[in-house]
């Protein structure tokens, strides 16, 4: 079966840079990204593309080849929905902040409406593709909703779960370590298999395109965030322990790494892991276990995030007993808000948490991030609802030099590992400052030695 025909339904972090990559490498398809925030996709549609509502590096060129050729963003869901042979579901799945499940499972709703609107709308045969991340057996609840529309049309699902990292999504996209896909093992599902096989093979080697059931595709996605996320509460948990006897925790990192059984990746200690993925997809792992009874499997995993909490909540402590037990009036700077470098989102962040806690204290925190606007560091903390916004607005400044954020600081805490804070001339920076001057780096990035000639006492994760 050949596919001419593709729509996806989410233009977010995973359906845009998704959907520009195979449109690209697959310049015979038309590909139809709709979504039902029109501003969004007013954003996809910049004309100057300097608006796109997501930074990656590289999207941007790629978006530029491909819009208007083959890449298409609109609002219009329906009417994509129904030219499209194949339909790729790439909305939001968060944690479910209500009912059952509440705090823990993934909120499902948002999936049930586009199962909904496709049994509606279809007037062909279609192969309905879960690209969000689910709980294993979502397929089910899916093809129920489908099968029921009574109209005879024929639908095949298929679980084909995105690994890309925030960052490095164009990377990750064009030369993924693996593209997963499950399918039913009818003669209907691996046609169906088949199809979306050709669509990757056009630019990945077929080695690397692996086929399963769909249980298992959809349980390993929440397996491989899992495990990604276990190694860093395990470095985090061991930075502590760093900190206390001498020993360096990327010194630690490297002599493990160096067992080709344990590898090198995912071993840099942190202010703790965020992003949209890792704490929501390890509660639904837990959620899953626990409705099955499986306990000890369930309490195994939530270890990892209790360690996580654990980690920005002691950097954060930490501040405050440095600075004589009270941050309250001082000037904290904050360099670094997204959760990682190289993206301008900030779902999750550890930033978040950190500021909360020493906006408790009463600290007064200045906040200095490349990519990240003003808007949304106050979105994040309002969403807390741990004071009001204009307690927020009032004690928290944002300003778009890094500089300028330093002045008359009595700390600094680096919260994103942007490469940029590497270059700063800090000892402008300490001449700035109120003495001591402190530096706390949540990444780990700043050479110690450096530092403390300047006259900065520096503290950082894991030493
Ligand atoms: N962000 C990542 O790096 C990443 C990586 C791999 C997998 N995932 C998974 O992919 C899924 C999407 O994540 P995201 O980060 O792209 O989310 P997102 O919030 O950035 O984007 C989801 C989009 O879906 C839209 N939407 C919701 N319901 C809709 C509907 N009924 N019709 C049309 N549009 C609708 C929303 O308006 C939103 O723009 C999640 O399940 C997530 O766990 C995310
Ligand atoms: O050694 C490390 C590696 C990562 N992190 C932190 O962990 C978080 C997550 O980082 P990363 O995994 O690189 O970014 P995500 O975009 O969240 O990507 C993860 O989540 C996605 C969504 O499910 C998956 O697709 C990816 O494969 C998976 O890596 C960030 O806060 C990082 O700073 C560390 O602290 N130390």
């Amino acid at each position: 079966m050949k596919i001419k025909n593709i729509c996806c339904i989410g233009a977010g972090y995973v359906g845009g840079p998704t959907m520009s990559v195979l449109a690209i490498q697959n310049p015979d398809i038309k590909i139809t990204v709709v979504d039902i925030n029109e501003e969004r996709i007013k954003a996809w549609n910049d004309k100057d593309l300097n608006g796109l509502p997501i930074y990656e590096p590289g999207l941007k060129e790629i978006v530029q080849k491909a819009r208007g050729q083959n890449l298409f963003f609109s609002t219009d869901v329906e009417k994509a929905i129904d030219e499209a042979e194949m339909i790729f579901i790439s909305v939001n799945t968060p944690t479910k902040t209500y009912g059952k499940g509440k705090g823990m499972a993934a909120d499902l709703k948002y999936i049930e409406l586009c199962a909904r609107q496709i049994a509606k709308v279809a007037t062909t045969d279609k192969i309905v593709i879960e690209k969000s991340t689910l709980p294993v057996r979502t397929a089910q609840a899916i093809k129920n909703i489908l099968d029921n529309t009574g109209n005879g049309i024929k639908f095949q699902i298929l679980s084909n779960p995105e690994f890309l990292a925030e960052g490095t999504a164009v990377q990750d996209l064009l030369n993924p370590d693996r593209v997963l896909i499950g399918g039913e093992e009818s003669d209907e599902g691996k046609e169906a298999i088949d199809a979306l096989v050709d669509i990757y093979a056009s630019w990945i080697p077929r080695e690397r395109i692996l086929t399963t059931n769909v249980w298992s595709s959809e349980l390993s996605k929440l397996v491989a965030n899992a495990f990604l996320a276990q190694r860093v509460s395990s470095i985090n948990a061991i930075s502590e322990l760093c900190e206390v006897t001498g020993a360096d925790v990327d010194e630690v990192s490297r002599a493990i790494g160096m067992d080709s059984r344990i590898g090198p990746k995912f071993l840099k200690a942190s202010v703790g892991f965020g992003g949209s993925c890792f704490q929501k997809d390890i509660l639904n792992l837990v959620y899953i276990a626990k409705t099955y009874g499986l306990n000890e499997v369930a309490d195994y995993w939530e270890q990892v995030i209790i360690m996580n909490d654990h980690q920005k909540n002691r950097f954060a402590e930490n501040i405050v007993s440095t600075l004589y037990n009270t941050v309250s009036g001082k000037k904290i700077t904050f360099l670094g808000w997204a959760f990682k470098k190289d993206t301008n989102d900030t779902r999750e962040s550890a930033a978040i948490y950190v500021a909360d806690a020493l906006l408790n204290e009463q600290a007064e925190i200045c906040v200095y991030d490349p990519k990240v606007s003003q808007e949304r560091i106050y979105a994040d903390l309002d969403y807390l609802n741990t004071r009001s916004p204009e307690e927020n607005r009032r004690l928290v400044k944002v300003v778009k030099d890094p500089y300028e954020a330093c002045q008359e600081a009595h700390a600094i805490a680096i919260l994103t590992e942007w490469d940029e804070f590497k270059e700063y001339d800090w000892k402008r920076i300490f001449d700035s400052v109120i003495k001591p001057a402190f530096v706390f780096d949540g990444r780990k990035i700043l050479n110690k030695t450096t530092l403390n000639k300047m006259g900065f006492e520096y503290y950082a994760i894991g030493s």
